[in-house]
């Protein structure tokens, strides 16, 4: 388990995170959420002692992270700074990792190395940017750690290559079972991946709850335009858009007796991030 208690971290007069409690753990794949500046990055830092808080601590599996190579070998955490050498190859930093986690499996990077179509002995500086988030998140994948923290992981990914991570991060998680924070602003991409999600506003936690919790908050309600706004009227609406005739529109609370002619949806998470976040 990985519990940050009572952080507060401040760059001169800014307040990046406040009195902040949350802990992460149980195997689960949690989603970290929040709007530019809430402090996610700021989160992960402190987690991965690469930050030192102003106040609280952090601790993994119940050892302080500060100074203590025990606890910070059970995390790797790839984040968008990049503390490789340009001139480094890229098999070397695999090669390099595994000195930080003996666990690291080198024929799985050389396989996802393969899968994603990056040449190994091609120097760091030399990558694209896409690629250089590929190296960093192959480097994570194959830790072997307990927990896998990824900072705005596709940043610079395409489509297919998105498509390809999430699908190897959910293989890894499967054979080899591991907590995984994802920060992203990809939303509606990672919410099928998601088990637990908690926002980040101004600092402090808005929302710590499981997925499922979360999805059962509220619900979508669609049909013919004139179908919906009648029976909305008076509801608690989030949301709403508008495609021809049809309408969307994204409610909090039970569903209830819904007439006929609508069908009903669970509710996106990315429309009551939206929501939650907006004020
Ligand atoms: N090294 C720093 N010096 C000064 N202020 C900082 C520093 N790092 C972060 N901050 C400030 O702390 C706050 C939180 O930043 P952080 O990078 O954690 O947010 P974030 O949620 O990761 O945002 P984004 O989604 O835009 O990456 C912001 O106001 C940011 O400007």
């Amino acid at each position: 388990m990985i519990e940050a208690k009572n952080i507060t971290k401040n760059f001169r007069q800014v307040s990046a995170l406040k009195r902040l409690n949350v802990s992460f753990g149980g195997n689960r794949i949690y989603g970290l959420l929040g709007r530019n500046g809430a402090g996610k990055s700021t989160l992960l830092n402190l987690i991965a002692n690469r930050l030192i808080p102003s106040e609280g601590f952090v601790y993994v599996d119940g050892m302080p992270v500060m100074e203590n190579d025990t606890a910070l070998g059970r995390i790797s955490y790839m984040s968008e700074d990049t503390l490789y050498e340009p001139s480094v190859r890229v098999r070397r930093m695999f090669e390099w990792s595994k000195l930080f986690h003996p666990e690291f499996d080198l024929a799985y990077s050389d396989t996802l190395a393969e899968k994603f179509g990056l040449d190994p002995r091609k120097k760091f500086g030399q990558l694209s940017t896409g690629y250089r988030s590929i190296a960093k998140l192959i480097a994570t994948l194959a830790s072997g750690a307990e927990y896998l923290l990824f900072d705005e992981p596709v940043l610079g990914l395409d489509a297919n290559h998105r498509q390809l991570f999430y699908q190897e991060l959910l293989m890894r998680y499967a054979e080899k079972p591991c907590t995984v924070i994802l920060s992203t602003h990809l939303i509606e991409e990672v919410s099928a991946l998601i088990e637990h999600v908690v926002i980040i506003k101004d600092g402090s936690i808005l929302l710590d709850r499981p997925a499922e919790e979360i999805r059962s908050m509220g619900f979508t309600v669609s049909g013919r335009k004139e179908d919906v706004l009648a029976w909305c009227t008076g509801k608690n609406i989030l949301g709403s858009q508008e495609l021809g005739g049809l309408m969307l529109a994204h409610i909090l609370g039970e569903p209830g007796g819904i007439p006929e002619p609508l069908t009903v949806t669970p509710l996106d998470l990315q429309q009551l991030f939206i929501h939650l976040t907006n004020a």
